[in-house]
């Protein structure tokens, strides 16, 4: 057993994560003192209501936040999510030189260049492996496994709520309202899924898996954001015909243009080939795929929400910053030296599928594609099938600017010979 003096920890909420977190680090205790060179000590937890029932030792409750982090304890792990009070107490922790683990990805995506340099000021850890696709290792590839490469896009389904909820409209046919519902009865969605189905907490992670790929400072106000509300049964319908499915994509790309590079980052709903790695990721589960020059395409796998698995990534960063502390030495410090302009998501290249109810008579197909010729948009198939009075039309584009595609299908949408725009979606994950 290890002689050092112990390693003093201030929970900080108690919640699905915390609870996991209690249960880890107390049911661990001898393997993780073993692992980091010294005992890990619980030292409190901050809660709101101290008399609701947990599996947790009642001693070591507070409901004083701002003292338990001001006390004698080395690292701070921050499970209360949102902003206030977060965002005072760690910033309280880091200045006065206690390490940070938190899982609290909205907090990162607007601040973390306040928190990176209350760390750095102090030389305290940040560490926050749990606030990207929970269980998954992520945050760690890219900060330090792929350090040495250059990280060309990262995209990935990043929100279990979503996925579970396109997943079953893909599977039944149903429509998004009801696929809600059942997300909320058995649980999956919370009782104001607002963050997960509008693409908050998607877009939150998004500016967290991009400042990491390209040295470069996002935050949420630079991602662009579509959430599922909008998806039809008729969408999924229309991916289903074309071998596709939907999927809510968090998408971080460096786009090339001569000698200047952006990033583009932006969450919303996207057509993806069946065959595509991300499209047989399905219910609650999280998969990003990675690509870099040297290394090539990787893709990481797992549960991304739920206590245990989002615990598991908060221990394992404990774990880093309790050895840090009784090893010496720090973690990584944030990497924003490149600071690539984001790139607007009207200029950022992207591929559309358009699903048109046409008149069937002659001369359609070709006013059709005169709007996309009028606005420098190629076409890369056409699928026209001919029903009792009108057409179903298909269209999937070349990459063209989204702000040029969104024109075309504005005006398509005008013709008198276009009975009904069916399905407009972005196309991901081939070349056409
Ligand atoms: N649940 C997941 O699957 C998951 C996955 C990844 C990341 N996260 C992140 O982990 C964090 C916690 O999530 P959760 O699901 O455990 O939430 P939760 O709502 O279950 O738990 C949060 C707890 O914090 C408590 N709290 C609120 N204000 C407090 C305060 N001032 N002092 C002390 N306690 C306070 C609440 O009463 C609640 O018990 C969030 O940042 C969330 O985004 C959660
Ligand atoms: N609400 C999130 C939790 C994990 O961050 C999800 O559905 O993925
Ligand atoms: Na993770």
């Amino acid at each position: 057993m290890p002689s050092q003096k112990p390693i003093r920890v201030a929970l900080l909420g108690c919640g699905t994560v915390g609870t996991e977190v209690v249960r880890l680090l107390t049911g661990q205790a001898a393997d993780l003192a073993a692992r980091v060179g010294a005992p890990v000590e619980l030292a409190g937890i901050a809660v709101r209501k101290p008399n609701k029932h947990r599996e947790v030792p009642a001693d070591l409750l507070t409901t004083d936040a701002a003292a338990l982090v001001a006390s004698d304890v080395d690292v701070v792990v921050e499970v209360i999510g949102g902003i206030e009070p977060a965002r005072t107490l760690l910033l309280d922790a880091l200045r006065a030189g206690k390490s940070v683990v938190t899982a609290n990805k909205a907090l990162l995506a607007e601040h973390s260049a306040e928190l990176s340099a209350a760390a750095d000021g102090s030389g305290a850890d940040l560490y926050f492996e749990a606030a990207v696709a929970g269980a998954i290792p992520l945050l760690r590839p890219l900060r330090e496994s792929l350090a040495g490469d250059r990280i060309t896009r990262v995209m990935g389904i990043v929100n279990g709520t979503t996925n579970f909820i396109l997943s079953g409209m893909d599977s039944t046919g149903a429509s998004y309202g009801e696929t809600l519902e059942e997300a909320t009865r058995l649980g999956y969605a919370e009782a104001d899924p607002t963050a997960d189905v509008d693409g908050f907490d998607a877009a939150s992670k998004a500016a967290i898996l991009a400042s990491l790929a390209f040295h470069t400072r996002v935050t949420a106000s630079d991602v662009h954001r579509e959430g599922i509300a909008s998806v039809s049964a008729a969408d999924i319908a229309a991916a289903r015909a074309l071998g596709r499915t939907v999927k809510l994509l968090a998408i971080c790309e460096r786009v090339t243009e001569g000698d200047q590079e952006s990033v583009s980052v932006r969450v919303h709903p996207a057509m993806i080939p069946r065959s595509h790695p991300l499209a047989g990721v399905n219910g609650a589960f999280n998969a990003v795929f990675v690509e870099a020059d040297a290394a090539g395409e990787m893709m990481f796998y797992g549960q991304g929400a739920g206590g245990a698995p989002t615990a598991s990534a908060v221990l394992g960063d404990l774990v880093a910053v309790a050895r840090n502390l009784v090893q010496g030495g720090r973690g990584p410090r944030e990497s924003a030296y490149a600071g690539l302009p984001a790139r607007p998501m009207g200029q950022t290249p992207t591929r559309y599928h358009i699903s048109l109810d046409v008149a069937d008579r002659a001369g359609v197909l070709s006013q059709v594609a005169a709007v996309f010729a009028e606005h420098d948009v190629s076409i890369a198939a056409v699928r026209q099938e001919g029903r009792v009075d009108d057409a179903s039309l298909v269209v999937v584009t070349h990459a063209a600017t989204d702000a040029a595609l969104r024109s075309t299908v504005d005006k398509i949408g005008g013709l008198p010979v276009v009975r009904e725009v069916v399905s407009v979606m972005r196309v991901e994950g081939e070349e056409t």
